[in-house]
This record gives structure tokens, C-alpha cells and sequence, in this order.
């Protein structure tokens, strides 16, 4: 009588600054945790920037409300999603201040997610600011991938992300490097705009663990505009998300 309802498994995806790719990576490895079998849900929190509209393909879709909740919406990739951008008019969220930032954030994490939900996957927005306080506070997620780019900048940002997640005691799953390398598609030269294995560096230093590098690559851009995730078929660009995806879905079974 006692036991709590065990709600799905909370999964954070942070970074420390804005750009580095944070809602490309979630949105694709929801759909590469779908594809192998979890039940996952995605929730867009970066409130002020919402994107998974455009990357799921659902922009002015409106969801449903029962009892004063959001109905998530199912998408063409088996992953269940909410964002702000499906809630409000585009850019309204901006002049929120934090506590109704927060609040917000509070509203799409309570939705009526599928009771079968196994894993909810937040992109957060970047930075460390209220509504990422609130999160890991109120919600506690069992753990956080943080994403940056390579360079030295984006990486002193992403270790203030991982020091947000640690105060609050939620462990830091691993880091992933995304816009590492870019093959240029005329003559195959590969190079590096952003440097190279920094954040793998980095993961040693703060002895975190490191989850996989996502190339720079004009065919993930253009997927997510066109709401085509690479994840979601086999080209060469979903590699890269499923074996990251992997070892997140080794890591949810061994908390199971
Ligand atoms: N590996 C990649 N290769 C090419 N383009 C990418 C890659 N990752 C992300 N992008 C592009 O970079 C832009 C920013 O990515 P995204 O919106 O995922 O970043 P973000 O960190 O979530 O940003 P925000 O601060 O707005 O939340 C998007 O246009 C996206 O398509």
C-alpha cells in the first residue's frame, strides 16, 4: 500500500552552452533506445530554444489535454514527445522568469506519459540556470549525459554542467564529443573546425566516462530540419548515435 507508483527512469541530456548540439543528440538517441526496445518518452525543456518540434516533424501539432495534462504526442520514430514550442506561441516563453520556466518544466515531466514508459529523456536547456536547478532537484534524474563540442571553451562550460549535476548527487552517465571531425563531401578530406578529442580528454580528467564522438556532418543538419533523424534510418550518420545509445541502454539496464 506504501509503494510509490515507480514512474519511468529520468535521463538528463545537459550541456554547458548553447549550439553544441544537446537536442540533436537526445531526439536521436531516444529514437536509437526505441529502435532497441525501451519505451522512451522525450521531453523538450529547453523552454527558451524548443527544437524537437522541428527535428520530430511535429511543429503545430497541438496536444491533447485530460485532466489539465498534456497528452504527449507519438511520433513516426516510436518515441513519444512534449515541448514547450508545442504549447506556446513561439517566443512567448522568452519573457518567463524562472519559477514559471520551472513550472512549466514541472508540466511537461507530469504528463500523461504512456504507463509503459520505461525511460523519459530531457533535453535540458543549456547552461546551469533556474529551470536546471529545478529539474535536479525536484525530479532527480538517475543520471546525465553532458554533450560538448571540442573545443576548450565549450568544454570549461560542460564541466560547470557536470559540477551542477554532481552538487545535486545525480551521477554523470558519460560525455559524448558531437561536431568531432568533418569529412568534406567533395574530396573525403577529414578535418577538424572544432579540434579533435577534447572531450575524451576531458572525460579522463574529471575521470567521467566517455560515451562516443558524433561527426560534424551537412546530413545530420539537414535531417533535423527536415525532421528526418539520421538515427532513424541506416545511412552512415546513425552509427555514431546507436553505439552512444548502446552504452546508455547498458548502463539503464544495469540501474534496473
Ligand atoms: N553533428 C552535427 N553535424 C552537423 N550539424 C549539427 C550537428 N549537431 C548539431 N548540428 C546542428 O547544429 C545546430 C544546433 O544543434 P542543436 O539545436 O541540437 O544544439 P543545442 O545544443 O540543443 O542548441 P540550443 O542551445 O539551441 O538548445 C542545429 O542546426 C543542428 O542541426
Amino acid at each position: 500500500m506504501t509503494a510509490e507508483r515507480k514512474g519511468p527512469m529520468i535521463i538528463a541530456v545537459g550541456s554547458g552552452k548553447g549550439g553544441v548540439g544537446k537536442s540533436t543528440l537526445t531526439a536521436n538517441l531516444a529514437i536509437a533506445l526505441a529502435k532497441r526496445g525501451v519505451k522512451v518518452g522525450l521531453v523538450d525543456a529547453d523552454i527558451y530554444g524548443p527544437s524537437q518540434p522541428v527535428i520530430f516533424g511535429t511543429q503545430g501539432a497541438k496536444p491533447d489535454a485530460r485532466d489539465n495534462k498534456p497528452v504527449p504526442l507519438a511520433s513516426d520514430f516510436g518515441v513519444d514527445h512534449l515541448s514547450m514550442g508545442h504549447l506556446v506561441a513561439p517566443g512567448k516563453a522568452l519573457a518567463w522568469r524562472g519559477p514559471m520556466a520551472a513550472g512549466a518544466l514541472g508540466q511537461l515531466i507530469e504528463a500523461h506519459w504512456s504507463p509503459d514508459t520505461e525511460v523519459l529523456l530531457i533535453d535540458l536547456p543549456p547552461g546551469t540556470g533556474d529551470v536546471q536547478l529545478t529539474m535536479v532537484q525536484k525530479f532527480k534524474p538517475a543520471g546525465a549525459v553532458l554533450v560538448s563540442t571540442p573545443q576548450d571553451l565549450a568544454l570549461i562550460d560542460a564541466a560547470r554542467a557536470g559540477q551542477l549535476f554532481d552538487t545535486a548527487g545525480v551521477p554523470v552517465i558519460g560525455l559524448v564529443e558531437n561536431m568531432s571531425g568533418y569529412a568534406c563531401p567533395k574530396c573525403g578530406e577529414v578535418s577538424d573546425p572544432f579540434g579533435a578529442g577534447g572531450v575524451e580528454a576531458a572525460a579522463g580528467r574529471l575521470e567521467l566516462p566517455f560515451l562516443g564522438r558524433i561527426p560534424l556532418s551537412m546530413e545530420i543538419r539537414q535531417g533535423s530540419d527536415a525532421g528526418k533523424p539520421p538515427a532513424a534510418g541506416d545511412g552512415p550518420n546513425a552509427a555514431p548515435f546507436h553505439a552512444i545509445a548502446e552504452k546508455l541502454a547498458e548502463w539503464i539496464s544495469a540501474r534496473n
